[in-house]
């Protein structure tokens, strides 16, 4: 893996604060006045039982969802309330749980859809291929390829992203994030349903991700092992209360933690 893609940014970054936030569906409360705040360049899990709240959290962080009370904020920029794309647009950018690349489209093409909301010249300037609309998706391209060397998918570029191994799709979903130059990367089961090699491979890019580029992640994630060794921070939730926060080693040995997973007190 290279990190050409370094080059992009000098992010000092902004915090994700969640503050009291409260989500309910027809009488059943989903959240219940949840807070975390996600530091710049870190990665922070939420995790939970079945039915804790994370996919209600991530909804929520992406505007999917609309709180019934309390704030998201990026740095001094209020998210609440968002729409999806507006929230993408201030730079939190999602992945799906399930795969929702265009099946017939290549690496390069999938890559390029998240380069959308980059893309200064008008439908009539790209369609009459005015030079400056040439210049831009030439710019784009590059960024596009350095994403896929990032990623570790340069080789593919011209393949349909659906004719490769599902691991690899999904790393095209998340260069497809990551092509949105996010401050912040919202990923929903990264390494779900993948061969042990994919996920040390998924893995190896979060932290990359990190690492490299000094961009934030929120990561819902079911494999404990992951979490505990990639998360700075995790926040736990159960029945929709955040019953625990801290890093791995802290949650882990929680007794509240441990109750919550086992179902029965300690
Ligand atoms: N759109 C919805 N309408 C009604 N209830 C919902 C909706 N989405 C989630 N819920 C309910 O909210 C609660 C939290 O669900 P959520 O999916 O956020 O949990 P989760 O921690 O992601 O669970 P899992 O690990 O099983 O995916 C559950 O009781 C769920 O049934």
């Amino acid at each position: 893996m290279t990190t050409t893609a370094t080059a992009r940014q000098d992010t000092t970054g902004a915090a994700l604060a969640v503050q009291d936030v409260t989500v309910r569906f027809a009488g059943l409360t989903a959240l219940d006045s949840v807070s975390f705040t996600v530091e710049p360049g870190s990665v922070h899990a939420v995790i939970g039982p079945n039915g804790a709240g994370k996919s209600t959290c991530f909804n929520v962080l992406s505007g999917v969802y609309r709180a019934a009370s309390g704030h998201v904020r990026l740095g001094d920029t209020e998210l609440t309330g968002l729409p999806p794309h507006a929230i993408a647009d201030l730079g939190v950018a999602r992945t799906f749980q399930n795969l929702a690349l265009p099946p017939h489209a290549t690496v390069a093409d999938s890559l390029l859809l998240g380069r959308h909301r980059l893309t200064r010249s008008g439908f009539l300037a790209t369609g009459l291929r005015l030079p400056s609309a040439v210049r831009e998706e030439r710019r784009h391209r590059e960024r596009v390829r350095e994403i896929a060397e990032f990623i570790g998918l340069a080789g593919q570029l011209g393949r349909p992203a659906g004719s490769l191994p599902y691991g690899q799709q999904k790393l095209v979903e998340l260069g497809r994030a990551l092509c949105m130059e996010p401050q912040v990367l919202l990923l929903d089961e990264p390494i779900a349903g993948m061969t042990a090699d994919e996920r040390r491979r998924t893995a190896a890019v979060v932290a990359d991700v990190r690492d490299s580029l000094g961009i934030s992640i929120v990561m819902v994630e079911h494999d404990m092992g992951v979490v505990m060794r990639l998360a700075d921070a995790v926040t736990v939730l159960d029945f929709g209360r955040r019953i625990a926060g801290g890093t791995p080693a802290e949650v882990q040995n929680d007794p509240a933690v441990v109750q919550a997973y086992l179902g029965a007190p300690q």
